[in-house]
């Protein structure tokens, strides 16, 4: 192979986000819960999101969040079911457009670009900040065509650039040796950790420098739960990559930095290591020792 498409960022080193912070109810960073400054985010941080509620028709699913996703690191959301996790990831990349009752305000940022503004394409915020769903969603086509789909549509590849990328992407989703000989062979055929190792595929050939994953292993078995992992670790490096998760072995294995939301409110966020030895609120302590959710 020839070199590797083009990938976005150099890893930065974290510098100001480091630490815990234990969040009040309005969102705001305790001891003082003022409304957040208006002010550039740090080169380090590749998501911004200030003051940001999301509402499913009247009913409000995430109050007065405020997070800084860092960049060229792997983040874990976690918390008990209906939370919010998955609200939060779907208007990070605007999945929630396609629910007719859902709304938000507040500002979330990747850089210069305003993510919720109506002006925003979503076309290619999609394909800067890509998404795996926990249920694997290959198109009914091959396996070769799933992972050539989205550069066939942004980019003017020829066929020998195209299987490159294509050969690239299965690679670095860990599934090229299971597939190779079956590129043209339809998608569908593929085991279920094979389909979402091929979602990965599929997400990281449009080169985004987001990946948000939303609990991607739930429906695989130990070794492709594995599998992703070890994958996740490998992409941190060049990726910005969100991981919603119940397994908080999981979250403690792959993540640097946990966020546990309770009720559609961001409770703490840190460094994981911290948060699951020594968390700043009873809340999350009773959360990551599993005495409830
Ligand atoms: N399309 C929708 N229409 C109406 N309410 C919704 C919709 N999607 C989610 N909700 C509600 O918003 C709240 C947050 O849901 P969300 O899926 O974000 O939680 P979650 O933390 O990801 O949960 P889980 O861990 O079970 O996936 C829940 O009360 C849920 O019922």
């Amino acid at each position: 192979m020839s070199a590797e498409p083009s990938l976005p960022g150099v890893p930065r080193p974290l510098s100001d986000i480091a630490g815990s912070d234990v969040v009040d109810g309005d969102g705001g960073t305790s001891p003082t819960a003022k409304p957040a400054p208006v002010s550039p985010a740090p080169e380090d941080v590749r998501i911004e999101i200030r003051d940001l509620n999301a509402y499913y028709g009247d009913f409000q699913a995430l109050h007065s969040l405020s997070i800084q996703i860092p960049r060229n690191k792997v983040t874990a959301f976690i918390g008990p079911s209906g939370c919010g996790k998955s609200t939060l990831l779907r208007w990070i990349n605007r999945m929630n457009d396609l629910v007719p009752t859902a709304h938000a305000t507040g500002t979330l940022r990747m850089g210069d670009l305003d993510i919720l503004s109506p002006a925003t394409d979503v076309v290619s915020l999609r394909r800067q900040i890509g998404i795996v769903f926990q249920k694997p969603n290959p198109f009914s086509k091959s396996i070769y065509d799933n992972v050539a789909f989205g550069p066939r549509l942004h980019m003017r590849l020829s066929k020998s650039e195209l299987d490159e990328l294509v050969q690239w992407s299965l690679e670095k989703a860990a599934v090229w040796e299971e597939v190779k000989d079956r590129l043209h062979k339809p998608a569908l055929g593929l085991s279920g950790g094979q389909q979402q190792r091929l979602c990965i595929a599929r997400a990281i050939a449009v080169g985004p420098e987001v990946l948000l994953m939303d609990e991607p292993c739930s429906a695989l078995d130990p070794s492709s739960t594995l599998a992703i992992e070890d994958l996740m670790d490998e992409l941190r490096d060049q990726y910005t990559i969100v991981i919603v998760t119940h397994n908080m072995q999981q979250a403690s294995r792959c993540s640097d930095k946990t966020a546990f939301f309770f009720e559609g409110k961001l409770i703490e966020f840190g460094e994981t290591e911290q948060v699951f030895t020594l968390p700043k609120s009873r809340q999350t302590e009773d959360y990551v020792r599993g005495r409830f959710g």
